[in-house]
């Protein structure tokens, strides 16, 4: 029991279109601390919609969200922005650099946001980071110098800087080829065994989700599987 990270209970969701249209019905799980859990489902049968809550960056649902065993609902956005930069890591499919900004600048960006350490130590493991990920060559460069497979690289170490205990990803490999995503996957893994922190990827890569510890699948706006 104490191992879980995060837990849903009875989530739904509905979109105002401008009728209620229900997009998410009756989601229930939890995940543990060091799982590498996948979800998976046909294209709007809403991966993204539920993920968006479990980070908490969507607040308009029913039902309870616990992250680290602490009840999410009903929180005022300061507080869950708080959670988010200490205990989420999220990494979009487009990135979302600030391209005029070099790497080490983007990656250290939520840590200087957060303020635990000063400017220079999180320098320091912002440039870990980006060792971690075999990309230290490129600390200096703009954002928009980079390629489509740097660019991920970077959005994960960015992830990364505050030491999330979770980590989500929106389709992290949806715009790479096999290689990159290979380089993804392992970083993934190697994120779960050794730092034991948490990773819920949304993908459409079979390959990829069927070597992951769990897959989480969706049918419309159902936990089928
Ligand atoms: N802002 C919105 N307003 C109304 N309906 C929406 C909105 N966002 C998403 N939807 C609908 O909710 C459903 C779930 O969308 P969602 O993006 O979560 O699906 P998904 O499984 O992530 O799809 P994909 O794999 O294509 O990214 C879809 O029917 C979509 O059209």
């Amino acid at each position: 029991m104490d191992d879980i990270i995060l837990e849903a209970r009875h989530i739904n969701k509905y979109f105002h279109d401008p009728v209620d249209v229900k997009v998410l019905s009756d989601i229930n799980f939890s995940i543990n601390k060091g799982e590498f859990v996948t979800v998976t489902g046909k294209s709007g049968c809403g991966k993204s919609t539920m993920l968006y809550i479990l980070s908490t960056m969507d607040t308009d649902y029913e039902g309870a969200l616990f992250i680290d065993h602490v009840p999410m609902a009903n929180k005022p956005e300061p507080e869950l922005a708080r959670v988010r930069n200490e205990k989420i890591g999220f990494v979009f499919q487009f990135h979302y650099l600030l391209s005029e900004f070099s790497v080490l600048h983007n990656v250290m960006l939520p840590g200087l946001k957060l303020a635990k350490y000063p400017a220079q130590e999180i320098e320091k493991h912002a440039m870990e980071r980006l060792n971690m990920l075999d990309i230290g060559r490129l600390a200096y460069k703009k954002a928009n110098q980079l390629s489509g497979g740097e660019k991920q690289r970077v959005a994960i170490a960015r992830a990364l800087i505050n030491d999330p205990c979770i980590i989500m990803a929106d389709e992290p490999t949806g715009n790479l080829d096999k290689k990159n995503s290979e380089i993804v996957f392992d970083i993934f893994r190697q994120l779960a065994g050794e730092r034991k922190q948490t990773l819920l990827i949304v993908t459409h890569d079979q390959e990829f989700a069927a070597r992951t510890d769990r897959i989480i699948k969706m049918e419309d706006g159902r936990i089928i599987k």
